[in-house]
């Protein structure tokens, strides 16, 4: 299914955002555009302010100051119809112990005017096997399996996932990167806060980090902070050097060694080396 989209224009678009909790200024004057169709990474440390940017987002907490659209409208005031064109995982399915997934699922399909088909969306979340068993019967991955297939039933034009692999196994998270891929491909545009650096490389377009409510960082995740233009350290059996030349300096031991080096790695910063030094965060090698 491809979105039509309705509402022309970067479907979130956030200038000068203010959230205050009594004295603590949680989110600092954000600016954010997220584009159509793309997944867009928000990083940073608990306590960083993610939460309650995406829930402003999502129309569930109130801003201080600032402008908030998101499909075109103030979440803070939009209504039903606007609901019905986001998607979010919440922790939904743990309210529905005694219903099946299947049962679930189709309860949940009904609020939608566009809602996707039932079996392949259970199909998508991996959970063909289990589309008879009682919520409360789910494992804990499961259950979030379900959570997610709860978010994407009504064919959200925008997709809100917070943490959305937390307590899966490494083939759950694997087929789920596919399935936001493919919803991503389909025209979905995707918020995806994360803690795993690597599943924000998997899938995101671009990343934002915040830290301390405000925006700190922003690109893609080959060049977040500077990281393509980052020295690379080369290491072997006999040695390790950090260098803007890689392969000029392998050729070269190539040479020394006369054919294959022992033990060769040429190591380039990972995502989350290039996240830790953005957040002031240091790691041992
Ligand atoms: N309802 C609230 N009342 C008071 N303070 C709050 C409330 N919600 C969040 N905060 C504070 O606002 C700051 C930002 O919290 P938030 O939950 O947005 O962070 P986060 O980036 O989502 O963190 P995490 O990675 O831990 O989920 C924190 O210092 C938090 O203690």
């Amino acid at each position: 299914m491809v979105i039509d989209r309705t509402s022309p224009g970067a479907p979130v678009r956030v200038r000068g955002l203010v959230k205050r909790y009594r004295d603590l200024i949680a989110v600092d004057r954000l600016d954010l555009d997220i584009d159509s169709g793309e997944i867009f990474a928000l990083l940073g440390p608990n306590g960083a302010g993610k939460t309650t940017t995406t829930e402003i987002l999502e129309g569930f907490r109130r801003r201080d100051d600032g402008e908030v659209s998101v499909l075109g409208e103030d979440p803070q005031v939009a209504g039903r119809s606007w609901r019905s064109r986001i998607g979010i995982v919440l922790q939904s399915s743990n309210d529905y112990a005694e219903l099946s997934v299947e049962e679930l699922t189709r309860h949940f399909a009904r609020y939608y005017p566009r809602a996707r088909d039932v079996d392949e969306v259970i199909g998508a979340v991996g959970l063909e096997s289990k589309r008879r068993t009682r919520v409360r019967a789910l494992s804990g991955g499961q259950r979030r399996r379900l959570d997610v297939a709860l978010g994407i039933i009504g064919t959200p034009e925008l997709l809100f996932l917070d943490e959305p692999t937390t307590g899966f196994d490494p083939q759950a998270r694997r087929s789920f990167w596919e399935l936001i891929r493919r919803l991503r491909d389909e025209g979905t545009t995707i918020l995806l806060t994360t803690h795993y650096l690597d599943e924000a490389e998997q899938l995101a377009d671009r990343v934002g980090v915040i830290t301390a409510g405000r925006l700190v960082a922003l690109d893609s995740p080959e060049r977040l902070g500077g990281r393509e233009s980052r020295q690379a350290r080369v290491r072997w059996r006999d040695g390790e050097e950090m260098t803007d030349s890689p392969t000029r300096l392998v050729t070269e031991l190539a040479g020394r060694y006369d054919g294959e080096i022992p033990g060769l790695q040429v190591l380039r910063p990972t995502l989350e080396d290039i996240y830790l030094s953005l957040i002031g965060g240091e790691r041992d090698e």
